[in-house]
């Protein structure tokens, strides 16, 4: 007989027959009793330790976009035009901010097979080495853009490393319940360090010398320490543990991260769990790149959608705000920009924890259909006002004139842009993605969905620079656009998976229900599912029911 944790920390039998039946049927264990909030407290400190990895990300968004306004970095980074002035050419601005991306995703997809190799704790550890490589490269640079650019490609790879493990990290060490809150605290982090970048370069801007940017990035030597000072003390993920048959170390970390004994026999049962789960991933055999095309239930939709959705986040435009957010309103003749980042800095951060009530509280679809609305409104009204009134007439710094006016009811409008950003796609999509495909091909359909939305993330970083320079808030139309089809691609194409397991979700695509009928749609029972179509797309073609 096994034993489990119940709420009061006391153990209740389970009958072992469960833990037979977990190998046929995965999400079994979504039926074990739920803990009190209390009882996951300890575990979601150190799954915040982890989720710090996306402050880092967010820190680096939220301090080069000033950089590249700083007087001291322009004219050390930046060429001399025809008056005698030094100015950054859109390729540099371009290269140095988008080159970031390009790093993450190279370290995303190649630099995290450290933490299956050597534990997500040494995998984040090194990913900090590499970063803290990148940060001396870029600070020590004199005048050589290049050096710098180099800098943030090294940084790059490690942020990218990081972005991968973190989550994964959490997932593993996290309980079911709670797994999604905590998974995506990592996106909270991430608008967190983009706010404190942002506060940052606030206040260095007044230093007339390098420290303009050079103190923010020596900051990034603490957020480093942190992390590494934070995984010494975590424990390793069990999963991690038990895969390398570390079972006396996977003991250990259960115990500790759910402040047990180790001798507790609940520490045992987890233990079985966790063997149970790779059993059962191994039973289900890794899938080849191959079956991302061929894979049944309808994998290759659900790969395109996955793409398809990472690749709208970058299209909805909020990085043309979180990067260029800086420059835009210097352009509209704000005489503080950067203080007008700080305020959609505070408006991205507070916004994300609407954004963990909706997804829920709404389900995934019509949270990403309202985001889209609302979203595509507020972008018409910012590409208008402009466009039609800005650029046409002119603006002029002077106080109090009518293109200040308009230019502070483009920040109004910006701020609800980003309101209905962070609260519906900016964690949404994640949250659909990691809940679309079966176990067996999830992490490769999600590492194919998390490099498109990296590769918008440069394309757009690196055009927008030139597309602004020709077309300037025209290419608010451009994100327009794209807003429009996101409404309806969610709309004829995206299923709803709130409150559903991956085998019920294997099911649903399999029953063929329209993605516009899929949140009415009711799983079969238990029973039924596992004789009917549980794991249907391991049989070949033709075996299907
Ligand atoms: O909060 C905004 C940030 O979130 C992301 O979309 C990632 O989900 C980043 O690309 C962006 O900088």
């Amino acid at each position: 007989m096994s034993q489990e944790f119940n709420n009061s920390g006391a153990q209740t039998p389970v009958d072992a027959s469960i833990l037979e039946k977990d190998k046929e049927q995965p999400e079994h264990l979504a039926a074990l009793p739920e803990k009190s909030f209390k009882d996951y407290i300890v575990i979601s400190i150190f799954c915040f330790f982890v989720a710090f990895g996306g402050f880092v990300f967010g820190f680096d968004t939220g301090t080069i976009s000033g950089f590249v306004n700083m007087s001291d970095f322009v004219q050390r980074f930046g060429q001399l035009n025809a008056a005698g002035n030094y100015y950054l050419s859109n390729v540099r601005v371009g290269l140095m901010i988008s080159i970031f991306n390009v790093g993450c995703a190279v370290g995303g997809i190649f630099l995290c097979k450290v933490g299956d190799m050597y534990g997500r704790r040494v995998g984040l550890m090194f990913s900090m080495v590499i970063y803290v490589v990148g940060i001396i490269i870029q600070i020590s640079s004199q005048r050589a853009w290049y050096q710098f650019f180099i800098g943030r490609l090294i940084a790059g790879l490690a942020v990218g490393t990081v972005s991968v493990i973190s989550p994964l990290f959490i997932s593993e060490v996290a309980p079911k319940q709670v797994r999604g809150t905590l998974v995506v605290c990592f996106q909270l982090c991430i608008t967190l360090g983009i706010f404190l970048g942002y506060c940052t370069t606030y206040g260095t801007k007044r230093y007339t010398d390098s420290r303009q940017w050079r103190i923010p990035l020596g900051l990034c030597f603490a957020w480093a320490i942190i992390l590494v000072v934070g995984m010494l003390s975590m424990p390793e993920s069990p999963r991690y543990l038990v895969e390398k048959n570390k079972i006396d170390e996977a003991r250990k970390s259960i115990a500790r991260s759910n402040k047990v004994s180790e001798d507790d026999p609940a520490v045992n049962t987890e233990v079985q769990l966790i063997q149970a789960g790779i059993d059962r991933e191994a039973l289900a055999g890794n899938a080849s790149w191959k079956e991302l095309i061929t894979g049944k239930p309808k994998i290759f939709r659900r790969v395109i959608m996955g793409i398809m959705l990472q690749s709208l986040q970058q299209l909805t435009g909020d990085n043309y705000f979180f990067y260029y957010g800086t420059t835009i309103f210097q352009a509209v003749g704000l005489r503080d920009s950067f203080q007008t980042s700080i305020i959609l800095g505070i408006v991205n951060f507070a916004s994300t924890f609407a954004g963990i009530w909706a997804i829920e509280k709404l389900g995934r679809r019509l949270c990403l259909l309202t985001g889209s609305a609302a979203m595509f409104v507020c972008f018409i009204i910012y590409s208008l006002i402009g466009s039609q009134h800005l650029y046409k007439n002119g603006y002029s710094n002077e106080p109090g004139n009518t293109y200040e006016a308009s230019g502070k009811a483009m920040i109004f409008i910006t701020c609800l842009y980003i309101f209905f950003f962070a609260s519906t796609w900016a964690g949404g999509v994640y949250c659909i993605i990691s809940e679309s495909y079966p176990l067996r091909i999830r992490s490769k359909a999600m590492s194919v969905a998390t490099a498109a939305n990296w590769m918008w993330g440069f394309l757009i970083s690196f055009f927008t620079p030139f597309i602004t320079s020709a077309i300037h808030f025209y290419y608010g139309f451009v994100f327009t656009g794209c807003l429009l089809f996101s409404f309806f691609y969610v709309y004829f194409f995206v299923s709803e998976t709130k409150g559903l397991s991956l085998e019920e979700v294997d099911v649903l695509y399999a029953s063929g229900v329209a993605p516009w009928k899929s949140d009415k749609w009711v799983p079969p029972s238990v029973d039924e599912m596992a004789h009917t179509y549980a794991f249907q797309e391991n049989k070949p073609e033709g075996e299907h029911v």
